[in-house]
């Protein structure tokens, strides 16, 4: 099944969270990627029917999502707080999530999905004595109790340890394999790059970019660069730098140089074969805006 958003926009009183923003997710999985803050959670809750766009439209196979409640069938949402009650055992979350989809068999139904996140051994005991990826699972399992062909999970790897996380990225990618359409949120590249097949870059609740995680690794490499560089001699190291059409701006300070790199790869070759040439030692060279928010800045830059 396939997610279309079109020209979507959300308020929250003067707050734009999510700004015109058009996309298609479709089957396999899709990251959402982005920083905090960025939208992805109201983007999320747009497409599982829970709020109502300001603008827009939000439809799963041409059909509007929003107070369409039959349409809720097909999609299941793994929130991103902790929605579950400590006391309940984790066989009693499931199974009140499939009585409230009214599902014929809910007993059979909480079953299969625990046995889908191997959550059967632990189902008898209290949520609250989970461990923080057992409580993710079981979020998944009650999420997938009525076997929506659409899954939507918000920040899903969060706080969970390596092995966990290995594990909900494989439960991942075999639904997708499977023909579900997955869309997980997340705030890190790697991680999505892991799992997704396709990624969709939301900054400041706009659309910045989407493709493959080559195409979106490349476009964050290729942004200009800017580095802190200290040296033997940094004024002579300048004068020659700047010959050089990558390096863009190079200013001179008290702590050494600034230089913008325009070409990143084509700076990162020049930097040491001018520092050999000219006999000049190179004491410190560190990026001096490798965060994630200046990555996303970039992209959102180049897209407006
Ligand atoms: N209920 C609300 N009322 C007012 N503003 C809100 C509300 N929910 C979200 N916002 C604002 O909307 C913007 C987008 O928030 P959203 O939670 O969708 O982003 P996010 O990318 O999911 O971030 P995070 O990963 O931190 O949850 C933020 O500026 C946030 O402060």
């Amino acid at each position: 099944m396939k997610v279309e958003l079109s020209q979507v926009s959300r308020w929250y009183g003067n707050v734009v969270a999510v700004n015109d923003v058009t996309m298609t997710i479709g089957p396999g999985v899709t990251g959402l990627l982005g920083p905090n803050g960025a939208g992805k959670s109201t983007l999320l809750h747009l497409m599982a029917g829970f709020l109502a766009p300001s603008g827009g439209s939000v439809t799963l196979d041409g059909t509007q999502i929003w107070k369409n409640h039959h349409i809720y069938r097909n999609i299941g949402l793994v929130p991103e707080r902790e929605g579950v009650y400590g006391f309940l055992t984790g066989w009693q979350f499931v199974l009140s999530a499939a009585r409230l989809h009214g599902l014929s068999d809910p007993v059979q139904a909480a079953r299969k999905a625990l046995a889908t996140v191997e959550m059967e051994e632990p189902k008898d005991r209290r949520v609250e004595t989970y461990s923080k990826g057992m409580r993710q699972r079981v979020k998944v399992a009650a999420a997938l109790v009525h076997d929506p062909p659409v899954l939507l999970l918000d920040e899903p790897f969060n706080g969970m340890d390596p092995r966990q996380r290995l594990h909900l990225m494989d439960l991942i990618r075999s639904m997708g394999v499977a023909g579900k359409t997955i869309l997980f949120s997340s705030h890190i590249l790697e991680e999505v790059e892991r799992v997704a097949q396709h990624i969709e870059v939301l900054v400041s609740g706009r659309h910045a970019a989407s493709g493959d995680f080559r195409e979106i690794r490349r476009l964050m490499t290729d942004r200009p660069h800017l580095f802190r560089i200290r040296s033997s001699d940094d004024r002579r190291l300048a004068a020659a730098l700047m010959l050089d059409a990558s390096a863009g701006g190079v200013t001179l300070g008290p702590d050494g140089l600034e230089v913008q790199a325009i070409e990143f790869r084509r700076f990162a070759r020049l930097l040491p074969r001018v520092a050999r040439t000219e006999g000049i030692r190179l004491h410190q060279v560190s990026p001096a805006d490798d965060d994630l928010e200046s990555v996303f800045s970039y992209l959102i830059t180049r897209s407006t």
